[in-house]
């Protein structure tokens, strides 16, 4: 089989995205953590699948698939990078768009500069939506991690998200209390694991700890669930810069049930062909 790709990124979260709208995209985990490799295959944090919408009021399908192999629900980088590919590949001149994913529908919009605003919906705060095993929804949980308390943060973005408060994120624990937090038995379906150094009320640090990845240089759900818990707490405001190590993302949220609005590059790099 070959398939032609592009590999891209957002802030230095990098993807392999696929045309499966015009190529028949069929790979298995296998397959998925092989095109992952970064000695054995392309590499990237994750690869993304453009396919035709199957609900009418959707302009296209976004499947997202880590580096582990495992499908996800929501990429708010690759989300970006989504929006520009259609656009660079002429899969549609529209400037909006309306894509769905696991975590259902998101709006896209290619910015005059070039860069692209997402909606990523509301946050998912009741512990039963995350999944997160808590008795009641909280601003803040405390969770024991091998005899130790930590207070986080934790909320769905679609997908699920962990946020940890830190004085000083480049002294940060996220090779070593991202992976214990990543797998512990309170999140069944695993989490993202955030790490925020809250600057001002308008700015913080961020480092993220990514299910089924690791450490990358940037998360977009994760910024929009650092942003979300920060404001729960009362120390964010609507409108927050967040500096990733890969760079910055703008996180807008009024409040509640409104939506997330994340606003950010995407670039392509290359292009190539698979064989598989
Ligand atoms: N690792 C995430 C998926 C990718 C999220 C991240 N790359 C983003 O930009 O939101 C998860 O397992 O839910």
């Amino acid at each position: 089989m070959n398939l032609r790709f592009t590999k891209m990124h957002g802030l230095g979260n990098d993807f392999v995205v696929i045309d499966a709208v015009n190529q028949r995209v069929a790979l298995n985990p296998d397959q998925v953590r092989h095109l992952a490799d970064r000695h054995r295959g392309i590499g990237c944090d994750q690869l993304l699948l453009v396919e035709p919408a199957t609900d009418p009021a959707a302009d296209f399908r976004y499947r997202i698939y880590n580096a582990d192999g495992g499908e996800v629900e929501q990429c708010g980088n690759g989300a970006r990078c989504f929006m520009r590919f259609v656009h660079d590949q002429g899969l549609t001149a529209k400037r909006a768009l309306t894509v769905q994913t696991l975590a259902g529908p998101i709006a896209l919009r290619l910015e005059d500069d070039g860069q692209v605003t997402v909606d990523m919906g509301p946050p998912r705060l009741e512990p039963a939506a995350i999944p997160f095993q808590a008795p009641a929804r909280a601003p803040v949980y405390s969770l024991e991690v091998e005899g130790q308390e930590y207070t986080i943060g934790a909320l769905s973005m679609g997908n699920p998200h962990a946020v940890l408060t830190v004085e000083d994120i480049d002294r940060a624990p996220v090779a070593t209390l991202g992976p214990r937090i990543e797998h512990h038995p309170r999140f069944p379906n695993r989490v993202n694991v955030g790490f925020m150094q809250i600057d001002a009320p308008d700015h913080i640090h961020l480092r993220v700890f990514e299910r089924g990845v690791g450490e990358t240089r940037a998360c977009g759900t994760g910024a929009c669930a650092a942003a979300v818990a920060g404001r729960l707490q009362g120390r964010l405001d609507a409108r927050v810069r967040v500096s990733l190590p890969g760079g910055d993302l703008v996180i807008s949220w009024s409040g509640e049930d409104a939506s997330v609005f994340m606003t950010g590059p995407a670039v392509s790099v290359f292009e190539g062909t698979l064989q598989l």
